[in-house]
């Protein structure tokens, strides 16, 4: 069904509506739903959830690989991705945590059943129960409380055909477009493909198509096979075919990597690729993908757990952000929303009306509707105030008395609402002597530093720290940027990343190890695979010249500022969208420009 076909049928008269939508109605009835009447939604327990997660962790697996893919196509929009098990129940939900506050509150959130049975017409248990894509646009939704969104979804098959579940993309019901439908297809085949492509035990793929342009696209066929051709997956596309072809016949005809005209088109076939294996030569320790929480780690959750509002420090890219959304998962508060704000990135005449939210008219250019502010949107969950110390004192003043009351006035009402989150905040800077300047109110610092948690920046991890953060970071680089290849490092390469000094910490290693994987390309990565770093060549890796590149700050400041003005440039001078994509301060951001404006 199209989404205009959608879009009219709740315009057009009852005789009209499209078919799919009146049976699932129809049903919704039969399940004795009437709607508006209040249904309370069908949850799984925390611990059956994460039983159910387990079932289907090679589909999870895959299906984080694949969320830049999502992350670029509907990059900035108020929509959410969601992958449904076969029984409707949500599993995998992640984007924008604005909208995703607003549909947690309707319980479309991990844990939540979308069977039909439960939610009446609904983009998920709809395309379950229909075994097609379906897009429910507002109205079109059987239960009242539904219909303030809009969803598009797309049935999983897995290789061997059987329904897995649901890809959805769900927004508000106003910011639904045209091509979300086309997003949840396109995640749903690539997803699809993973699985058949990752099938155990395989040697061979074959990739199907009507014409030669057409192979190894999404929509192509593939099919994963044995040595003998024995056919163990197929994706949707490739499952059409097949009863056509002799395939073990086939694949004694073929030439591995050769275009080969077969009945209906064109056939290509290649080795399974050996995936994701990180292998090295040196001593790294083996890490899992996501380590146990540290000591200082675990003591901080045990606070966080126990309200006690927690501060981290460190310097930029050491971690403050993703140890936060560590701490949220793991802590009890897991399954309320985790509202991460950057206050250095917010525009400094926007920031208290995005914080405290706003009622219709509270000021000009504020939308029709109002906003509930992200300290609303944080209630019931997390709330991660990053660069606190960019606070203005007058939103410092707002902030305490929000913690000191539990409740937040938005701009231009005078009824206060009761809120329930817990704290976490983080900055770079050295709070204390902001305090001391007058810049950091100190009632505000007691209030927000219940415990410190201070992140070391990588050039004081100890070796086994930084090789285990290494093996952990290769492991998710190479999925995304180099799935299909090996990644090996040697250790001579590991020996020099340990030498330098890394001023950029976390993000910088990870952004050039990102870099190395795929100018490798499938080769060892090696020191020329490190350009944009002063590691030096096999000759300058003596002892006396390690001390030399640990200590490179000029090279490294120009290619912070080589990105910070490419960045800006690519942002046409908005310095506020370039400190958001850079995950730097304004203050910072400012500061290098003045710097390296020539004097
Ligand atoms: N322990 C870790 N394991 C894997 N990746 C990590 C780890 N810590 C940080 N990263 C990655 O490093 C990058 C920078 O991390 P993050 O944004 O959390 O740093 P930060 O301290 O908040 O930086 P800033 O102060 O500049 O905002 C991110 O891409 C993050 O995913």
């Amino acid at each position: 069904m199209t989404l205009n076909a959608v879009n009219n049928a709740a315009l057009t008269p009852p005789e009209q509506t499209p078919p799919l939508l009146l049976r699932s109605w129809q049903r919704s009835r039969d399940y004795g739903l009437s709607q508006h009447s209040h249904h309370a939604p069908a949850f799984l327990e925390q611990q059956a959830l994460r039983h159910t997660q387990q079932q289907y962790a090679n589909v999870l697996h895959h299906l984080n690989t694949h969320l830049p893919l999502f992350e670029q196509l509907q990059h900035g929009r108020r929509c959410r991705l969601l992958f449904a098990d076969a029984q409707g129940t949500i599993l995998f939900s992640a984007g924008d945590p604005y909208f995703g506050n607003k549909a947690q509150k309707i319980a479309l959130a991990s844990g939540a059943s979308w069977h039909e049975q439960h939610m009446g017409t609904n983009a998920i248990g709809t395309a379950l129960k229909e075994q097609s894509e379906v897009c429910i646009l507002g109205q079109q939704h059987f239960l009242a409380t539904n219909q303030g969104i809009s969803c598009s979804a797309s049935p999983v098959l897995s290789p061997n055909g059987e329904l897995l579940g649901v890809i959805d993309i769900s927004s508000e019901i106003g910011e639904h477009s045209q091509d979300m439908p086309l997003t949840a297809k396109l995640m749903a085949l690539a997803l699809e493909n993973a699985l058949v492509m990752n099938q155990a035990h395989a040697h061979w793929i074959l990739n199907l198509a009507p014409d030669a342009g057409s192979l190894q696209q999404p929509w192509s066929g593939m099919v994963a096979l044995q040595e003998n051709g024995q056919v163990l997956g197929a994706n949707r596309s490739a499952r059409q075919w097949l009863p056509e072809l002799d395939v073990p016949a086939l694949l004694n005809d073929l030439t591995q990597g050769e275009l080969t005209p077969v009945k209906q088109g064109m056939a290509l076939l290649s080795r399974k690729p050996k995936l994701n294996k990180v292998r090295h030569s040196a001593t790294i320790p083996t890490a899992c993908a996501e380590p146990v929480l540290s000591e200082h780690e675990r003591s901080a959750l045990k606070l966080m757990n126990s309200h006690i509002p927690l501060l981290i420090q460190g310097e930029t890219g050491t971690g403050k952000d993703h140890i936060v959304r560590r701490l949220h998962q793991a802590g009890s508060r897991a399954s309320g929303p985790l509202i991460a704000v950057n206050c250095g990135a917010l525009p400094c005449d926007l920031l208290e009306a995005e914080l405290f939210g706003y009622v219709p008219g509270a000021f000009t250019g504020g939308t029709k509707q109002g906003r509930p502010g992200y300290i609303r949107a944080a209630d019931k969950g997390v709330l991660f105030l990053d660069e606190i110390g960019e606070l203005p004192l007058a939103a410092q003043t707002r902030l305490l008395r929000v913690l000191q009351e539990k409740t937040v006035t938005p701009l231009g009402c005078h009824k206060p609402e009761a809120v329930d989150f817990q704290l976490v905040v983080a900055s770079h800077q050295d709070m204390t002597a902001m305090v001391e300047e007058g810049t950091f109110r100190q009632d505000l610092y007691f209030r927000i530093n219940g415990y410190t948690l201070t992140l070391p920046p990588l050039r004081d991890y100890s070796g086994r720290e930084f090789a285990a953060l290494l093996q952990q970071l290769l492991h998710t680089l190479a999925a995304t940027h180099s799935p299909s290849k090996r990644v090996t490092l040697s250790d001579k390469v590991i020996t020099a990343l340990q030498a330098y000094h890394w001023p950029g910490n976390i993000r910088q290693l990870k952004q050039q190890l990102a870099v190395a994987i795929v100018l490798a390309d499938g080769d060892p990565i090696d020191l020329r695979h490190f350009a944009a770093l002063p590691l030096g060549s096999e000759q300058t890796l003596g002892a006396e010249h390690t001390t030399a590149l640990t200590r490179a700050p000029d090279d490294l400041k120009s290619i912070t500022d080589q990105l910070i003005k490419q960045t800006l440039a690519n942002n046409n001078g908005n310095v506020s969208a370039t400190a958001r994509q850079l995950k730097m301060s304004r203050t910072t951001i400012y500061a290098r420009l003045k710097a390296i404006k020539p004097s």
